[in-house]
């Protein structure tokens, strides 16, 4: 099993949550988060003045599935998050030891 975590843009939730829900994704957690990457956030100009920001708003969604799932969801993810400007995102495919349902106490596979 592989947690994949994906940082994308929040204005891009709707297009990839429907993306996953299609190939049959049947969880997911999503959170507010900040972050930077290679630019390290952007310049903005205001009032005439620049300001450096550092975090910029980001949405990090992370989907627990087996391994034979792994290569479509990235996939999927990064079709439906790309726009093809700077800050789209990234995608991180981590090892996950064991998946526990509380309800059931079933453990592994079949219990994402
Ligand atoms: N190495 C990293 N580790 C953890 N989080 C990262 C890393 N790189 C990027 N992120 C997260 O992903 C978000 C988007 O990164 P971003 O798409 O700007 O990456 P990039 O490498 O700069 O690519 P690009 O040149 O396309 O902008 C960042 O705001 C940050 O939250
Ligand atoms: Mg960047």
């Amino acid at each position: 099993m592989k947690k994949i975590e994906a940082i994308i843009k929040p204005f891009k939730l709707d297009e990839v949550k429907d993306a996953l829900t299609e190939i049959g994704v049947y969880g997911m957690t999503v959170s507010e988060a900040k972050g930077f990457g290679r630019q390290k956030g952007h310049t903005e100009l205001y009032r005439g003045a620049e300001y450096v920001i550092d975090f910029l708003p980001k949405l990090k969604i992370e989907i627990v599935v087996d391994d034979s799932m792994v290569e479509k969801v990235v996939e999927t993810i990064a079709n439906a998050a790309r726009t093809g400007r700077i800050g789209d995102g990234k995608i991180f495919v981590i090892p996950v030891e064991d998946v526990i349902r509380i309800r059931t106490g079933e453990r592994g596979p079949e219990a994402i």
